[in-house]
């Protein structure tokens, strides 16, 4: 075997549709490769649209019973669900190693992450409450009570590929919802792993529904998007292919969220401390060899401190070991793929690629208007306040935004002033199941963890009562 788990069972090469492992009706298989090696981690099957229908008609028929469970039952459900996952911390972080390229110790800190998602909405399950409402009329009374949306079609991307499906199964279980979720293609044995767990922590079958698929990606994807029994489309991934669902799930009007490409600015002012910073920058640009969404993307720096803050930028990036994601020493791994290398290659230039500085960059380079998703950081110099907020807010998308200052009132105007839908003030890792993420403009829409990501998988509904008031 690639990945030398202690419970090999973990590595399943099958899809989990209605609680059995099957293969495509056609027989194919896609191969995935650990993008350290480039050596095969395993083959799964290249699952088809009469596949993927088949799938949604199992969620369909599950959703019937499901949806009647307690909101306590669906809690030890996810709850069981997450111990699993926190009994099997090191075998999955192996697979996410493996598959994706990202060192062990930030996969171990992914698979804990992942695992807080089903923690934390196990407990907003029995937490789900309507209103009470004075209605207009005197003789009618007026509640709300919410209900689970139906079927959903979860599609999560390769960077967490973990934590970006407990992150949506997570609030949809808890809601009382069926799910087809579609595993990324790059690394779909974590998706595979969680569904195998899933079934040991007796999720009944069709409730958690895992399918594969690299060639047939867009026809599975139309299939998801307009098939009537999905009432819920979550996406993970780019601005372009969610402009895309959005317009397929147009047709039958489902109800979406969104969380896509970022473009994030990093501000550091003249009175911030440097070294706190340093270490925000660090964590959020190169997070993942640069490959997160919510990664520092334009690092705007007050001229004032533009030369020593980038030196101790410096001083540390050098530190970096970039290798094998099982190299004891390895701190940042590789990109995912060939054609994630091609992106930061055109930002730079044919033939220059690592861990990477970029000094003096002006507005309107392509470094500033699209989202690198790698680890390059580039610094621009500003004067003053406004400045930096016009810079910062001068893209279509907006997702993370981060900020260094100790000035009180300057932390409150600037974190208002930009245009985001999450803001990191004096810190740069801001993903907490406690939070709620997602962003505004071209970012997308809707909210994943914190109290309000179970809503994304609600509707509401309104009881007028007429009384006879006698
Ligand atoms: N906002 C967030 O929370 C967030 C998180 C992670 C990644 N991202 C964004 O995702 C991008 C990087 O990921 P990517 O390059 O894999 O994105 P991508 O949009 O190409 O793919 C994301 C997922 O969608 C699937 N997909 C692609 N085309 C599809 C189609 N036509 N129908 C159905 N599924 C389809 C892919 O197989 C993959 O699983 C970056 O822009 C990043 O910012 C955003
Ligand atoms: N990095 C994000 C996911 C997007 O890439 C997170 O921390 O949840």
């Amino acid at each position: 075997m690639a990945i030398q788990l202690s419970d090999t069972s973990l590595l399943r090469t099958e899809c989990y549709v209605d609680g059995k492992w099957v293969s495509a009706q056609s027989g194919k298989v896609f191969s995935v490769e650990n993008p350290s090696t480039t050596a095969q981690v395993a083959a799964c099957p290249e699952f088809d649209v009469a596949d993927t229908e088949a799938a949604i008609v199992v969620a369909q028929n599950a959703f019937k019973t499901y949806r009647k469970t307690t909101p306590r039952a669906r809690s030890k459900l996810l709850r069981r669900w997450y111990d699993l996952m926190m009994e099997n911390v090191d075998d999955l972080a192996r697979i996410i190693t493996a598959e994706n390229g990202k060192p062990l110790a930030d996969a171990v800190t992914e698979v804990k992450y992942a695992a807080s998602f089903l923690e934390w909405f196990s407990e907003e399950a029995p937490r789900i409450y309507g209103d009470t409402i004075q209605a207009s009329n005197p003789d009618c009374r007026l509640v709300t009570i919410k209900e689970p949306v139906g079927v959903c079609g979860l599609i999560a991307p390769w960077n967490f590929p973990a934590a970006m499906i407990t992150r949506k199964a997570g609030p949809a279980l808890a809601a009382g919802c069926t799910t087809v979720i579609k595993a990324p293609a790059e690394a779909p044995f974590s998706a595979l792993a969680l569904a195998e767990l899933a079934h040991r922590a007796g999720i009944p079958a069709g409730v958690v529904n895992v399918i594969t698929a690299l060639d047939n990606t867009p026809a599975v994807g139309l299939s998801m998007t307009t098939h009537p029994s999905i009432k819920k489309v979550s996406f993970t991934g780019s601005t372009p292919v969610g402009k895309l669902l959005m317009k397929q799930c147009s047709s039958t009007l489902k109800k979406l969220s969104f969380e896509l490409g970022g473009n994030a600015p990093f501000i550091v002012f003249e009175d911030a401390d440097l070294d706190v910073a340093v270490r925000g920058l660090v964590a959020s640009k190169f997070r993942i060899t640069g490959q997160t969404c919510v990664c520092a993307n334009r690092i705007l720096v007050h001229r004032s401190v533009y030369d020593a803050f980038i030196q101790k930028v410096l001083d540390v990036v050098r530190t970096f070991e970039i290798g094998d994601g099982l190299g004891e020493k390895t701190t940042h791994g590789p990109l995912i793929h060939g054609r994630a290398v091609a992106k930061p290659l055109a930002h730079l230039g044919p033939n220059f690629f690592d861990i990477t500085v970029l000094a003096d960059m002006k507005p309107g380079m392509k470094i500033c208007t699209e989202e690198t998703f790698g680890p390059v950081a580039a610094f621009f110099a500003f004067d003053t306040e406004q400045e930096a907020i016009d810079l910062a807010n001068d893209s279509d998308v907006g997702l993370a935004g981060y900020f260094f200052s100790k000035n009180a009132s300057r932390c409150w105007r600037v974190a208002e002033a930009l245009e985001v839908g999450m803001v990191g003030v004096n810190v740069g890792a801001i993903s907490d199941p406690a939070a709620p993420f997602g962003g505004v403009k071209q970012s997308g829409f809707g909210r994943e963890g914190s109290k309000y990501g179970i809503d994304e998988f609600l509707t509401t509904k309104m009881i007028m009562t007429g009384i006879d008031p006698q």
